[in-house]
Protein backbone atom coordinates (compact mmCIF):
# COMPACT_ATOMS: atom_id res chain seq x y z
CA UNK A 1 0.00 0.00 0.00
CA UNK A 2 2.44 2.16 1.20
CA UNK A 3 4.62 1.68 -1.83
CA UNK A 4 1.87 2.21 -3.85
CA UNK A 5 1.55 5.98 -2.67
CA UNK A 6 5.11 6.16 -3.01
CA UNK A 7 5.23 4.87 -6.80
CA UNK A 8 2.28 7.28 -7.29
CA UNK A 9 3.93 10.49 -6.32
CA UNK A 10 7.28 9.90 -8.10
CA UNK A 11 5.64 8.61 -11.50
CA UNK A 12 1.78 9.20 -11.46
CA UNK A 13 -1.02 6.76 -12.15
CA UNK A 14 -0.34 3.10 -11.97
CA UNK A 15 0.27 1.94 -15.70
CA UNK A 16 0.02 -1.52 -16.77
CA UNK A 17 2.55 -3.79 -18.80
CA UNK A 18 0.45 -4.79 -22.12
CA UNK A 19 0.41 -8.61 -23.05
CA UNK A 20 2.47 -8.95 -26.52
CA UNK A 21 3.25 -12.40 -28.39
CA UNK A 22 5.59 -14.54 -26.89
CA UNK A 23 7.68 -14.62 -30.21
CA UNK A 24 8.45 -10.96 -29.32
CA UNK A 25 10.42 -12.13 -26.20
CA UNK A 26 11.80 -14.86 -28.31
CA UNK A 27 13.13 -12.75 -31.25
CA UNK A 28 14.06 -10.06 -28.74
CA UNK A 29 16.85 -12.53 -27.26
CA UNK A 30 18.14 -13.26 -30.59
CA UNK A 31 18.67 -9.67 -31.45
CA UNK A 32 19.64 -8.70 -27.82
CA UNK A 33 17.05 -5.68 -28.31
CA UNK A 34 15.65 -5.86 -24.59
CA UNK A 35 11.44 -4.86 -24.69
CA UNK A 36 9.65 -3.19 -21.95
CA UNK A 37 6.24 -2.79 -22.53
CA UNK A 38 3.97 -0.07 -20.42
CA UNK A 39 -0.23 0.88 -21.31
CA UNK A 40 -1.76 4.21 -19.90
CA UNK A 41 -4.98 3.93 -18.26
CA UNK A 42 -7.62 6.69 -19.40
CA UNK A 43 -11.66 6.91 -18.78
CA UNK A 44 -14.21 5.20 -21.11
CA UNK A 45 -16.46 7.76 -22.80
CA UNK A 46 -20.23 8.16 -24.12
CA UNK A 47 -19.43 9.56 -27.08
CA UNK A 48 -16.18 8.63 -28.47
CA UNK A 49 -14.74 5.21 -28.70
CA UNK A 50 -11.04 4.68 -27.12
CA UNK A 51 -8.29 5.75 -29.70
CA UNK A 52 -5.35 3.43 -28.76
CA UNK A 53 -2.16 2.93 -30.61
CA UNK A 54 1.33 1.48 -29.79
CA UNK A 55 3.94 3.44 -29.94
CA UNK A 56 7.70 2.03 -30.31
CA UNK A 57 10.55 3.85 -29.08
CA UNK A 58 14.13 2.41 -29.86
CA UNK A 59 16.96 3.27 -28.33
CA UNK A 60 20.17 1.92 -29.56
CA UNK A 61 24.10 1.27 -29.69
CA UNK A 62 26.53 2.22 -32.76
CA UNK A 63 26.73 -1.00 -33.89
CA UNK A 64 30.31 -0.48 -35.57
CA UNK A 65 33.21 1.72 -34.83
CA UNK A 66 33.28 4.98 -35.78
CA UNK A 67 35.70 4.58 -38.84
CA UNK A 68 33.93 1.99 -40.35
CA UNK A 69 33.41 2.78 -43.46
CA UNK A 70 30.04 4.76 -44.39
CA UNK A 71 28.44 1.76 -46.89
CA UNK A 72 29.15 -0.68 -43.78
CA UNK A 73 28.02 1.63 -41.28
CA UNK A 74 24.76 2.00 -43.14
CA UNK A 75 24.27 -1.97 -43.45
CA UNK A 76 24.52 -2.57 -39.97
CA UNK A 77 22.72 0.19 -38.90
CA UNK A 78 19.59 -1.01 -41.36
CA UNK A 79 20.30 -4.82 -40.10
CA UNK A 80 19.32 -3.62 -36.79
CA UNK A 81 16.95 -1.14 -37.84
CA UNK A 82 14.93 -4.21 -39.39
CA UNK A 83 15.36 -6.41 -36.85
CA UNK A 84 13.72 -3.32 -34.56
CA UNK A 85 11.33 -2.61 -36.95
CA UNK A 86 9.97 -6.40 -36.97
CA UNK A 87 9.81 -7.03 -33.18
CA UNK A 88 7.90 -3.73 -33.34
CA UNK A 89 5.52 -4.93 -35.43
CA UNK A 90 5.23 -8.42 -33.72
CA UNK A 91 4.55 -6.01 -30.48
CA UNK A 92 1.84 -4.58 -32.59
CA UNK A 93 3.81 -1.06 -32.91
CA UNK A 94 1.69 1.53 -34.96
CA UNK A 95 4.25 4.68 -35.18
CA UNK A 96 7.79 3.68 -34.56
CA UNK A 97 10.67 6.66 -34.06
CA UNK A 98 14.43 5.92 -33.68
CA UNK A 99 17.01 8.25 -31.77
CA UNK A 100 18.71 11.21 -33.12
CA UNK A 101 20.64 11.07 -36.29
CA UNK A 102 20.16 7.35 -35.91
CA UNK A 103 22.32 6.22 -38.99
CA UNK A 104 25.69 7.45 -37.86
CA UNK A 105 28.05 8.08 -35.17
CA UNK A 106 27.26 10.99 -33.08
CA UNK A 107 30.25 12.74 -34.55
CA UNK A 108 29.29 16.29 -33.90
CA UNK A 109 31.42 16.70 -30.70
CA UNK A 110 34.65 16.69 -33.55
CA UNK A 111 33.94 19.66 -35.50
CA UNK A 112 35.67 17.53 -38.18
CA UNK A 113 33.95 17.87 -41.34
CA UNK A 114 35.36 14.88 -43.18
CA UNK A 115 34.21 12.04 -43.27
CA UNK A 116 31.40 13.19 -41.10
CA UNK A 117 29.07 15.42 -43.59
CA UNK A 118 28.71 12.34 -46.10
CA UNK A 119 26.25 10.81 -43.83
CA UNK A 120 24.06 13.23 -44.64
CA UNK A 121 21.24 12.67 -47.03
CA UNK A 122 17.91 13.75 -48.86
CA UNK A 123 15.00 13.33 -46.39
CA UNK A 124 12.61 12.62 -49.48
CA UNK A 125 14.45 10.31 -51.20
CA UNK A 126 17.73 9.25 -49.88
CA UNK A 127 19.03 5.44 -48.86
CA UNK A 128 17.27 5.81 -45.28
CA UNK A 129 14.08 7.29 -46.29
CA UNK A 130 13.70 4.75 -49.36
CA UNK A 131 14.88 1.65 -46.97
CA UNK A 132 12.50 2.47 -44.41
CA UNK A 133 9.64 3.35 -46.34
CA UNK A 134 9.41 0.00 -47.54
CA UNK A 135 8.99 -1.66 -44.30
CA UNK A 136 6.74 1.18 -43.08
CA UNK A 137 4.31 0.09 -45.98
CA UNK A 138 4.92 -3.78 -45.32
CA UNK A 139 4.25 -3.36 -41.46
CA UNK A 140 1.56 -1.25 -42.07
CA UNK A 141 3.32 1.56 -39.76
CA UNK A 142 4.47 5.29 -39.44
CA UNK A 143 7.84 5.78 -39.40
CA UNK A 144 9.95 8.57 -37.80
CA UNK A 145 13.76 8.51 -38.88
CA UNK A 146 15.76 11.75 -37.65
CA UNK A 147 19.00 11.60 -39.95
CA UNK A 148 21.34 14.59 -41.09
CA UNK A 149 20.03 16.00 -43.94
CA UNK A 150 21.49 17.40 -47.22
CA UNK A 151 19.10 20.11 -48.77
CA UNK A 152 19.43 19.02 -52.52
CA UNK A 153 17.52 22.06 -53.45
CA UNK A 154 18.92 24.96 -51.49
CA UNK A 155 22.77 24.96 -51.92
CA UNK A 156 23.62 21.30 -50.16
CA UNK A 157 23.09 22.66 -47.36
CA UNK A 158 23.07 20.34 -43.95
CA UNK A 159 20.35 20.28 -41.52
CA UNK A 160 19.58 17.87 -38.11
CA UNK A 161 16.16 16.80 -39.10
CA UNK A 162 13.28 14.27 -38.76
CA UNK A 163 11.87 12.24 -41.64
CA UNK A 164 8.06 11.03 -41.09
CA UNK A 165 7.09 8.30 -43.59
CA UNK A 166 3.59 7.05 -43.39
CA UNK A 167 1.96 3.74 -43.02
CA UNK A 168 1.07 3.83 -46.78
CA UNK A 169 5.11 4.16 -47.14
CA UNK A 170 4.78 7.65 -48.29
CA UNK A 171 7.10 10.77 -47.48
CA UNK A 172 4.67 12.71 -45.13
CA UNK A 173 7.47 15.50 -44.57
CA UNK A 174 9.62 16.25 -42.10
CA UNK A 175 11.38 18.79 -39.13
CA UNK A 176 14.44 20.22 -38.65
CA UNK A 177 16.21 20.89 -35.15
CA UNK A 178 15.06 24.34 -33.93
CA UNK A 179 17.54 24.26 -30.93
CA UNK A 180 20.70 23.63 -31.97
CA UNK A 181 23.02 23.28 -28.62
CA UNK A 182 26.30 24.93 -28.00
CA UNK A 183 26.80 23.00 -24.57
CA UNK A 184 30.07 21.00 -23.67
CA UNK A 185 31.34 18.60 -26.11
CA UNK A 186 27.96 19.56 -28.17
CA UNK A 187 29.23 21.32 -31.27
CA UNK A 188 26.64 20.94 -33.66
CA UNK A 189 26.36 24.16 -34.40
CA UNK A 190 29.71 23.71 -36.78
CA UNK A 191 26.83 21.48 -39.02
CA UNK A 192 23.99 22.92 -39.01
CA UNK A 193 21.59 26.42 -38.35
CA UNK A 194 18.39 26.24 -36.36
CA UNK A 195 15.59 25.08 -38.18
CA UNK A 196 13.45 26.94 -40.16
CA UNK A 197 10.12 24.20 -40.62
CA UNK A 198 8.34 25.92 -37.53
CA UNK A 199 6.05 23.05 -35.29
CA UNK A 200 4.73 21.04 -37.78
CA UNK A 201 2.42 18.44 -36.84
CA UNK A 202 1.52 15.46 -38.64
CA UNK A 203 -1.60 13.94 -39.27
CA UNK A 204 -1.51 10.40 -39.54
CA UNK A 205 -3.53 7.29 -39.85
CA UNK A 206 -2.78 7.39 -35.56
CA UNK A 207 -3.33 10.20 -34.58
CA UNK A 208 -1.29 13.95 -34.59
CA UNK A 209 2.27 13.86 -34.13
CA UNK A 210 4.92 16.31 -33.99
CA UNK A 211 8.77 15.35 -33.34
CA UNK A 212 10.58 17.92 -31.17
CA UNK A 213 14.84 17.05 -31.40
CA UNK A 214 16.57 16.47 -28.75
CA UNK A 215 18.00 20.06 -27.19
CA UNK A 216 14.33 21.67 -28.24
CA UNK A 217 13.10 19.65 -25.34
CA UNK A 218 15.21 22.30 -22.86
CA UNK A 219 12.97 24.75 -24.47
CA UNK A 220 9.05 25.09 -23.02
CA UNK A 221 7.51 27.34 -25.82
CA UNK A 222 9.21 24.75 -28.22
CA UNK A 223 6.83 21.85 -26.88
CA UNK A 224 3.98 24.77 -26.80
CA UNK A 225 4.35 25.11 -30.24
CA UNK A 226 3.95 21.46 -30.85
CA UNK A 227 0.98 21.43 -28.62
CA UNK A 228 -0.76 24.83 -30.02
CA UNK A 229 -0.64 22.65 -33.72
CA UNK A 230 -2.56 19.99 -32.02
CA UNK A 231 0.14 17.18 -31.73
CA UNK A 232 -1.02 14.37 -29.48
CA UNK A 233 1.89 13.03 -29.12
CA UNK A 234 5.65 14.35 -29.21
CA UNK A 235 8.53 12.37 -30.20
CA UNK A 236 11.74 13.68 -28.55
CA UNK A 237 15.05 11.56 -30.52
CA UNK A 238 17.61 12.79 -28.05
CA UNK A 239 21.53 11.89 -28.32
CA UNK A 240 22.68 13.32 -24.70
CA UNK A 241 25.17 11.91 -22.15
CA UNK A 242 25.20 10.96 -18.44
CA UNK A 243 27.70 13.68 -17.01
CA UNK A 244 25.41 17.10 -19.34
CA UNK A 245 21.95 15.99 -18.96
CA UNK A 246 20.93 12.85 -16.95
CA UNK A 247 19.19 14.83 -13.59
CA UNK A 248 16.72 16.43 -16.13
CA UNK A 249 16.25 13.99 -18.37
CA UNK A 250 13.18 12.71 -16.48
CA UNK A 251 11.52 16.01 -15.88
CA UNK A 252 11.79 17.90 -19.43
CA UNK A 253 9.59 15.39 -21.22
CA UNK A 254 7.30 14.68 -18.39
CA UNK A 255 6.59 18.23 -17.42
CA UNK A 256 6.09 19.00 -21.36
CA UNK A 257 3.62 16.20 -21.51
CA UNK A 258 1.67 17.65 -18.60
CA UNK A 259 1.98 20.89 -19.70
CA UNK A 260 0.66 20.96 -22.85
CA UNK A 261 -1.87 17.76 -22.74
CA UNK A 262 -0.05 15.30 -24.84
CA UNK A 263 2.42 12.03 -24.59
CA UNK A 264 5.68 12.46 -24.95
CA UNK A 265 8.30 9.91 -26.12
CA UNK A 266 11.71 10.82 -24.92
CA UNK A 267 14.64 8.55 -26.84
CA UNK A 268 18.23 8.64 -25.85
CA UNK A 269 20.99 6.83 -27.65
CA UNK A 270 22.45 4.23 -25.83
CA UNK A 271 26.52 3.32 -24.89
CA UNK A 272 29.98 5.19 -26.06
CA UNK A 273 31.35 6.14 -29.19
CA UNK A 274 34.96 6.96 -30.22
CA UNK A 275 36.50 8.96 -32.55
CA UNK A 276 39.91 8.66 -34.48
CA UNK A 277 41.23 12.03 -33.54
CA UNK A 278 41.29 14.12 -30.20
CA UNK A 279 38.99 17.21 -29.95
CA UNK A 280 38.44 19.79 -27.43
CA UNK A 281 35.35 22.38 -26.58
CA UNK A 282 36.86 25.56 -25.80
CA UNK A 283 36.00 24.34 -21.78
CA UNK A 284 39.36 23.73 -20.45
CA UNK A 285 39.14 19.64 -20.15
CA UNK A 286 41.89 18.06 -21.75
CA UNK A 287 41.61 16.56 -25.31
CA UNK A 288 39.67 13.45 -25.92
CA UNK A 289 38.09 11.79 -28.28
CA UNK A 290 35.09 10.57 -26.93
CA UNK A 291 31.40 12.30 -25.66
CA UNK A 292 31.00 10.05 -22.83
CA UNK A 293 28.08 7.79 -22.30
CA UNK A 294 24.92 8.17 -23.71
CA UNK A 295 22.67 6.80 -20.74
CA UNK A 296 19.47 5.37 -23.17
CA UNK A 297 16.29 5.62 -20.28
CA UNK A 298 14.12 6.09 -22.58
CA UNK A 299 10.42 7.15 -21.96
CA UNK A 300 7.04 7.86 -22.13
CA UNK A 301 4.85 10.44 -20.39
CA UNK A 302 1.38 10.55 -20.62
CA UNK A 303 -0.93 14.44 -20.09
CA UNK A 304 -1.63 12.97 -16.81
CA UNK A 305 1.90 13.05 -15.38
CA UNK A 306 2.09 9.56 -15.19
CA UNK A 307 5.04 8.03 -16.91
CA UNK A 308 6.42 4.51 -18.08
CA UNK A 309 9.46 2.76 -16.74
CA UNK A 310 12.59 3.45 -18.28
CA UNK A 311 14.73 1.69 -20.82
CA UNK A 312 18.34 0.31 -20.37
CA UNK A 313 21.02 2.88 -19.61
CA UNK A 314 23.65 0.45 -21.26
CA UNK A 315 21.57 -1.65 -23.51
CA UNK A 316 19.44 -1.56 -26.93
CA UNK A 317 16.08 -1.11 -26.35
CA UNK A 318 12.42 -1.13 -27.83
CA UNK A 319 9.86 0.57 -25.62
CA UNK A 320 6.17 -0.54 -26.37
CA UNK A 321 3.50 2.14 -25.23
CA UNK A 322 -0.02 1.36 -25.46
CA UNK A 323 -1.63 5.37 -25.29
CA UNK A 324 -5.72 5.98 -25.77
CA UNK A 325 -5.29 9.64 -27.22
CA UNK A 326 -8.90 10.54 -26.06
CA UNK A 327 -6.49 10.90 -22.64
CA UNK A 328 -5.14 14.23 -24.14
CA UNK A 329 -8.87 15.78 -24.15
CA UNK A 330 -10.03 13.86 -20.81
CA UNK A 331 -6.77 15.87 -18.85
CA UNK A 332 -7.13 18.89 -21.09
CA UNK A 333 -11.09 18.99 -19.66
CA UNK A 334 -10.49 18.01 -16.03
CA UNK A 335 -7.47 20.81 -15.44
CA UNK A 336 -7.70 23.34 -17.78
CA UNK A 337 -4.57 24.54 -18.59
CA UNK A 338 -5.15 25.04 -22.20
CA UNK A 339 -8.44 27.02 -20.92
CA UNK A 340 -6.34 29.10 -18.75
CA UNK A 341 -3.30 29.56 -20.72
CA UNK A 342 -3.17 33.14 -21.40
CA UNK A 343 -1.26 33.55 -24.74
CA UNK A 344 -2.59 36.72 -25.26
CA UNK A 345 -0.63 37.98 -22.29
CA UNK A 346 2.29 36.48 -23.33
CA UNK A 347 2.39 36.82 -26.92
CA UNK A 348 2.58 40.57 -25.67
CA UNK A 349 5.51 40.12 -23.57
CA UNK A 350 7.49 38.41 -25.94
CA UNK A 351 6.59 41.01 -28.81
CA UNK A 352 7.69 43.70 -26.15
CA UNK A 353 10.46 41.44 -25.01
CA UNK A 354 12.28 41.15 -28.96
CA UNK A 355 11.96 44.81 -29.59
CA UNK A 356 15.35 46.69 -29.23
CA UNK A 357 13.61 49.61 -26.91
CA UNK A 358 12.83 46.69 -24.64
CA UNK A 359 12.60 47.63 -20.82
CA UNK A 360 11.64 44.61 -18.42
CA UNK A 361 9.31 45.33 -15.99
CA UNK A 362 10.99 45.53 -12.99
CA UNK A 363 9.39 46.95 -9.83
CA UNK A 364 12.23 48.60 -7.68
CA UNK A 365 11.82 50.64 -4.53
CA UNK A 366 13.89 53.59 -5.45
CA UNK A 367 11.61 54.20 -8.43
CA UNK A 368 8.50 54.00 -5.94
CA UNK A 369 10.58 56.59 -3.76
CA UNK A 370 10.87 58.97 -6.91
CA UNK A 371 7.29 59.06 -8.10
CA UNK A 372 6.05 59.06 -4.25
CA UNK A 373 6.47 60.90 -0.61
CA UNK A 374 6.03 59.07 2.33
CA UNK A 375 2.12 59.58 2.15
CA UNK A 376 2.22 57.66 -0.95
CA UNK A 377 0.87 60.43 -2.88
CA UNK A 378 2.18 61.09 -6.28
CA UNK A 379 4.75 63.99 -5.99
N1 LIG B 1 21.91 16.35 -29.43
C1 LIG B 1 21.69 17.37 -28.61
O1 LIG B 1 21.01 18.33 -28.95
N2 LIG B 1 22.28 17.27 -27.40
C2 LIG B 1 22.38 18.37 -26.51
C3 LIG B 1 22.53 17.93 -25.12
C4 LIG B 1 21.24 17.88 -24.38
O2 LIG B 1 20.30 18.52 -24.78
O3 LIG B 1 21.20 17.20 -23.37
Amino acid sequence: MIMKKIHNILYGKETYEISIPKDVSELSAISNIQVVTCGFNSKGEQLRAPRVVRVGLFQHQHPVSTVTPIKETRDALFKLAREAIELAFKGGVNIFCFQEAWNMPFAFCTREKSPWCEYAESAEHGPTTLFLAELAKRYNMVIISPILERDDLHCETIWNTAVVIDNHGDYLGKHRKNHIPRVGDFNESTYYLEGNTGHPVFETDYGKIAINICYGRHHPLNWLGFGINGAEIVFNPSATVGKLSEPLWGIEARNAAIANGYFTCAINRVGTEIFPNEFTSGNGKPAHKDFGHFYGSSYVAAPNGSRSPGLSRTKNGLLIAELDLNLCRQVKDHWGFQMTQRLEMYADLLRSAIAPEFIPQVIRKRDIKQNKGCSGKTQ
